[in-house]
């Protein structure tokens, strides 16, 4: 059974401003408003250039990024996901086949909790995707796994899609307990639900996360496949094989595709890279499954 590939986009929170949000929403609405504000310096000079950037940009880039996704649009989900107080503004000008996600979400029906968002809310914005368990909200905000499990599956009662975040710490994984701890996290969630249609599940050594140093392809398929292994062992076989585990930490236009071509790779949850031309190449990397 084939997996669309899946390549999230998570817009942390760093110093991200509306001109950034704009950028990611479209590159060259950026260029053209960065172009457009030193018009007042040399208005026809601008001018001329703005019209060449123009249609430098439609003939060579938009063009080409626009027909390769449309190829592709079959095999493909692409979502990002922005700060709470950009939700609204990304998902009313994003390309209509990328969707949103919200970075979390209160574990149970909305109420008095203050500054936290509500599965409902979200339901209410149509923002059809949320990012459960990082493993920053995991440590810094003392989240524990069955915590997560409750956050998944309320989530899920309310008609959200899940991107579900496990992974190891650079300690776990020296004292060689990678495997039962991603499976212990795994476990916790699997015990709060019974479908896993919409979940797909991030792989995201702590370790790796903003560090630069990413899991070598083979360390990363390694783990799926365990994770893999444990959910055809403790959920079913169907669950196994149509589950997407994507992978994150440090992925990059440069190390996208080497990861992709892992069998057990089904995309990537990315961060600083998101933020970056580079993410459109980390898009293009489910080429890689294309013949596979
Ligand atoms: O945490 C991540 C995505 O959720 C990964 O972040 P980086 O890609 O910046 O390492």
């Amino acid at each position: 059974m084939g997996r669309k590939f899946f390549v999230g986009g998570n817009w942390k929170c760093v110093s991200i401003h509306l001109f950034d949000v704009m950028r990611m929403i479209d590159p060259f609405v950026v260029d053209l408003l960065f172009i457009s504000a030193d018009l007042v310096s040399d208005l026809l000079f601008n001018l001329f250039l703005l019209v060449d950037l123009m249609l430098f940009y439609v003939s060579h880039i938009e063009i080409d990024v626009f027909l390769w996704i449309s190829m592709l649009r079959d095999i493909i989900k692409v979502v990002v996901s922005p700060p709470y107080v950009f939700l609204p503004l990304v998902k009313g000008s994003l390309r209509s086949d990328f969707h949103v996600a919200a970075q979390n979400c209160w574990v149970s029906k909305g109420g008095a909790y203050t500054g936290e968002v509500s599965a409902e809310m979200l339901v209410d914005l149509n923002v059809p995707w949320v990012i459960l368990g990082h493993s920053e909200r995991r440590a810094l905000l003392n989240e524990s796994s069955e915590f997560v499990g409750d956050k998944v599956a309320y989530a899920l009662s309310k008609g959200l899609k899940v991107i579900a975040c496990i992974g190891e710490t650079l300690e776990q994984r020296e004292a060689g307990t990678t495997v039962d701890v991603v499976a212990a996290q795994t476990k916790a969630i699997a015990a709060k639900i019974s479908d896993w249609t919409n979940v797909v599940l991030a792989y995201e050594p702590v370790w790796a996360i903003g560090t630069g140093k990413v899991a070598s392809p083979a360390q990363a398929q390694e783990v799926h496949v365990e994770l893999r292994k444990w959910l055809k062992a403790n959920v079913n076989a169907d669950v196994a094989a149509s589950t997407r585990i994507i992978y994150g930490g440090s992925v990059n236009g440069g190390n996208c595709k080497d990861l992709a071509s892992q069998p057990d790779i089904d995309g990537f949850l990315v961060g600083g890279a998101s933020l970056k031309p580079e993410f459109i190449d980390i898009i293009k990397s489910a080429e890689t499954k294309k013949n596979a």
